[in-house]
């Protein structure tokens, strides 16, 4: 389904046809996904597909197959850090034939706060600051890379930059994000009521479902938690 709305959402925006074209893919659409809106999960309810204690958020809107504006994203191990390939294509688009600012941001979001996990921290971005240095461009395979900068009590900083396969040396993006562990209260107050697809609990951190860590999967098992 993920793939189909990525598809969908590229014609959309590549299309060259008539009104009355659009008006009928356009009711097509509708049709196909009104069995769909009949019955709808809650909010404060996971997805079945989603899997909490093994990083698995399949609505993500960066790293989430079933999400059609992800691309998704797939991190890779890059020495202590991680990286992500991607190419771009229209639906992210910002100036004519680049990335747009917002959608570079949100990918260094994300694969900042992947810099953290891969070393057994998490957080809530609390700060991202970008310097956007050279327009990213569109179909061009690109190269998102993090690591742990820094760690002091429930602050994690990360840095990042983005930049062409082509010229990995040539920075377009730098990124720096700070994520900070949210205290016990906040977190009971921000999650308290979130709840697994079987009704089990969850405090929302990656890798602390209580009910559905797989245990057969230790590469993927919770990190130490941050120290207060
Ligand atoms: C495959 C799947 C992958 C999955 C990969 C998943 C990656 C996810 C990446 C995306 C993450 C998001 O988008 S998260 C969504 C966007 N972010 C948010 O909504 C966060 C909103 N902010 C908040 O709720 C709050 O401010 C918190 C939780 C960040 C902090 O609240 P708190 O818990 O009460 O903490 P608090 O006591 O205030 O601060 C703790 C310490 O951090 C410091 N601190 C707090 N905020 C800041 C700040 N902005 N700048 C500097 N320092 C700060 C404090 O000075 C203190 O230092 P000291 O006194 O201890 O020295």
């Amino acid at each position: 389904m993920g793939d189909a709305l990525r598809a969908a959402l590229t014609a959309a925006a590549t299309a060259v046809a008539s009104p009355a074209e659009l008006r009928k893919a356009a009711a097509a659409i509708r049709d196909a996904i009104e069995p769909l809106t009949e019955e709808v999960r809650s909010p404060a309810t996971l997805s079945p597909l989603d899997d909490m204690g093994r990083g698995i958020r399949m609505f993500n809107p960066v790293v989430g197959p079933g999400n059609g504006f992800a691309l998704p994203l797939r991190f890779e191990p890059d020495g202590d850090g991680v990286l992500a390939r991607a190419t771009l294509g229209p639906v992210h688009e910002g100036p004519p034939t680049f990335v747009h600012g917002g959608v570079s941001a949100l990918l260094m979001d994300q694969i900042l706060g992947q810099g953290a996990i891969v070393t057994g921290r998490w957080g809530m971005t609390a700060e991202l600051t970008l310097r956007y240095r050279r327009p990213v461009p569109l179909h061009t395979p690109l190269l998102l890379t993090s690591r742990m900068a820094g760690a002091a009590g429930r602050r994690t900083t990360v840095t990042g930059a983005i930049t062409t396969e082509a010229e990995p040396e040539v920075v377009l993006v730098e990124a720096m994000g700070l994520f900070v562990s949210p205290s016990e209260a906040k977190t009971a107050s921000y999650f308290g009521t979130v709840r697994t697809a079987s009704g089990g609990e969850t405090d929302g951190r990656l890798g602390h479902a209580r009910q559905d860590v797989d245990a057969a999967s230790p590469a993927l098992a919770p990190g130490p938690a941050p120290a207060e």
